[in-house]
């Protein structure tokens, strides 16, 4: 079986906004922002330059606080914690340079709880198709491999909220169709994705939440 047919293993979550606001640099960013999204859906957040799309997710990863509003995620265990829940990849890849390929995923892998048996770190390389690069240094990459072994870490954690800032930047079309793969993987498996993004990432049923609606009130 490979990560593309897995069974659903993720508990039924809800995720929960409730009239989020969040200030950065003493500027207000957004306001009155609501949403939720259930195991199986797709969210992507939208809007133009600016609108707070990368804010939202940093948000909800607990790197920013928010100035107004809940988050809540209903279906947890009872003592979880919502950032035991979650996998962000944020635009900048977070790759050590100075580790290579495979000890990047290596490192992610012991970050979040768990050491990385040999196959499953094979099995996430291979997702992105990073085998032949698994040996070489992380700071010799291109954009679009750095971004590759960025998006590695979710083949390889298993967390059931994904919150995704621009996946799709870099990729050529067929990495933007591995990640599509990969993300209708998740969806069948019970997961929920929030992806900030410019781009049809080639998804269908997704729903979307359009931060440049939400002057006029239209988020929801
Ligand atoms: N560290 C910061 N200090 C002050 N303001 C910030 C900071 N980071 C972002 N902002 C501001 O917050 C607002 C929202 O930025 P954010 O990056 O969330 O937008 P975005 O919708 O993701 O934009 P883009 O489409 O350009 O990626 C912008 O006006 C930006 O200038």
């Amino acid at each position: 079986m490979t990560i593309f047919e897995a069974e659903r293993t993720y508990p039924p979550l809800v995720l929960k906004g409730d009239n989020l606001a969040c200030e950065r640099g003493g500027r207000l960013v957004f306001d009155g922002l609501s949403f939720e999204a259930r195991s199986g859906d797709i969210l992507l957040v939208t809007g133009p330059n600016g609108s707070g799309k990368s804010t939202l997710l940093r948000l909800l990863a607990g790197l920013l606080e928010k100035s107004a509003g809940e988050v809540s995620l209903g279906g947890m265990a009872p003592e979880g914690e919502v950032s035991d829940y979650l996998l962000y990849a944020g635009h900048l890849d977070a790759v050590k340079g100075g580790l290579c390929v495979a000890e990047n995923l290596a490192f992610w892998g012991a970050l979040y709880g768990s050491a990385v048996p040999g196959a499953a770190l094979d099995a996430a390389l291979a997702v992105f198709a990073l085998d032949h690069l698994a040996d070489l240094p992380a700071d010799v990459l291109s954009a679009g491999q750095k971004r590759r072994l960025g998006l590695a870490r979710l083949a390889l954690i298993e967390r059931p909220l994904w919150l995704l800032d621009e996946p799709s930047v870099s990729l050529d079309a067929e990495n933007a169709g591995r990640l599509a793969r990969l993300i209708e993987a998740h969806r069948a498996r019970g997961g929920i994705v929030l992806a900030a993004t410019h781009a049809d990432l080639g998804l269908g049923g997704v729903r979307r939440l359009d931060l440049g609606a939400l002057a006029s009130g239209a988020a929801a």
